[in-house]
């Protein structure tokens, strides 16, 4: 590993699950790997201090970050997340799975990752405001429609992103709509965008089901996360046919044999903010969700979900990875072993940021396309860049995480070379 003195990752961390996906693409990269080393550091890293007043009168100090990892194929890309667990070491992980990811798509972005370490439901609307703002303004020195675009991830949506875009705006004096992606239509979001990450895990998980020869119609789908990502995708997987039988999120685990109710499970968290006490299934054990029989596993919340000891006893076909990084390395050996295929998060949720590409391309023309539009060229883009990652993995025998890194790392090291050595 290399010896970057301000993070020490183990194995099964974020940034040391990223170092070991870069040691497995390192033997088919050729003479590009001589610049391999750039894949693992990040260019930059910002830490910013953000002092707010409380409702209550008291000062409250939360600690944020911007990473770009890297700005060798265009600007940064890549969300802001809001929650306790937020680290640099994290955001560093996620800031490099962005340059990946937009690379495997073909994207002309680097890649980039933000977040504040916070639990956004004890603060009140306005101290979250206070917070994004501050936030926006200390990141504003390395942000920018052609440096850095933020866009939403866990905790964040298009209030969120509309503050951003309304702080930076004011700090520079313009109106500056391509800052950040993910915004509300009114203020140049894109039709789509909110969908956009769901819809893709669907369109991919469609792709990959295919060709592993499993029927879409009754498939049994299984979701961890019910957010933005997780609940999209699964409406959509129900709407061609599948049966969700089994959702999770912090409020719990449903189970229903039979396939849910999607609109009553959708009302049922709109109303209560998760899936726990939804009548229409059985409540079981948080750990027996790792056991429930499925044709695909959809992990949609957060990073290092499927350790060694939970991929030894999935039983599923198929994972989806709608989160960044929910498999570790030591479980995406054990997945290897049991013939466990995985589709990796760089293409599987893929289509956030290609919707958010379109946001930005539509912001800079002042030229907004049907939501039709958006959902046929998303369909396009993101299935010719799954057909491409599957052809290289089995061109090389090699998982389809490998080959995703394979297709991403040398598109972005030929532009490394390409763009020269000297200052
Ligand atoms: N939003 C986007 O456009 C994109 C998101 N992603 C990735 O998708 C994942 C989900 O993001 P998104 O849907 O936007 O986030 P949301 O904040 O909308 O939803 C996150 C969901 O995960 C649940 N969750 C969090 N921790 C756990 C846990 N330990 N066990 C079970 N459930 C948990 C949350 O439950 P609860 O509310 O109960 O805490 C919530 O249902 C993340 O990895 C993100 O990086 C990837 C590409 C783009
Ligand atoms: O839409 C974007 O720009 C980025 C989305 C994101 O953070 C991700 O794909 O993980």
């Amino acid at each position: 590993m290399p010896n970057l003195s301000f993070v020490s990752p183990t194995r099964n961390s974020p940034w040391g699950t990223y170092l070991s996906q870069i040691d497995a693409v390192e033997p088919y990269l050729g003479n590009l790997a001589r610049w391999v080393e750039t894949l693992r550091r990040p260019k930059r890293a910002l830490i910013v201090d953000i002092p707010i007043e409380l409702d209550n009168g008291t000062i409250a100090h939360y600690e944020g970050y911007r990473v770009q990892h890297s700005l060798t194929r265009g600007p940064g890309k890549g969300g802001v997340r809001y929650h306790p667990d937020v680290t640099l070491e994290e955001v560093m992980a996620l800031s490099a799975w962005m340059t990946i990811k937009n690379a495997a798509v073909n994207l002309p972005y680097g890649g980039a990752k933000g977040g504040i370490r916070l639990d956004p439901k004890t603060l009140s609307m306005k101290e979250l405001e206070k917070v994004t703002r501050r936030y926006t303004s200390e990141i504003g020195i390395i942000i920018g429609p052609q440096q850095d675009i933020p866009a939403p991830d866990v905790n964040t949506n298009g209030q969120i992103m509309a503050w951003m875009m309304d702080t930076y705006s004011m700090n520079t004096g313009a109106t500056s709509t391509g800052v950040v992606t993910g915004k509300p239509i009114a203020l140049g979001g894109s039709l789509g965008r909110v969908q956009a990450t769901g819809r893709g895990v669907f369109v991919i998980g469609r792709e990959a089901m295919r060709r592993l020869n499993i029927e879409m119609d009754g498939a049994r789908i299984a979701v961890q996360g019910f957010g933005n990502v997780g609940s999209i995708a699964a409406k959509l997987f129900a709407a061609a046919g599948a049966k969700i039988v089994a959702v999770q999120d912090h409020t719990g685990t449903i189970l229903n044999e039979r396939g849910f109710d999607m609109q009553n499970l959708l009302d049922h968290v709109a109303k209560t903010g998760g899936v726990g006490g939804f009548a229409g299934g059985d409540r079981i054990a948080n750990d027996d969700f790792w056991k429930v029989k499925s044709d695909v596993l959809i992990p949609a919340a957060l990073e290092g979900q499927i350790s060694k000891e939970r991929a030894e006893g999935l039983q599923t076909r198929l994972v989806l990875e709608g989160a960044n990084g929910p498999t570790t390395p030591d479980g995406d050996a054990v997945l290897a072993d049991r013939g466990i295929v995985v589709v990796p998060d760089v293409i599987a949720n893929s289509g956030g940021v290609t919707v958010s590409y379109f946001e930005w391309v539509q912001d800079f023309s002042s030229f907004f396309w049907t939501e039709d539009e958006i959902n046929v060229r998303l369909d396009k883009i993101i299935t010719g860049a799954f057909k491409h990652i599957w052809e290289t993995s089995e061109q090389h025998r090699i998982s389809l995480r490998t080959a995703a890194f394979v297709v991403a790392c040398t598109r972005v090291l030929e532009a490394r070379e390409e763009r020269g050595l000297y200052p």
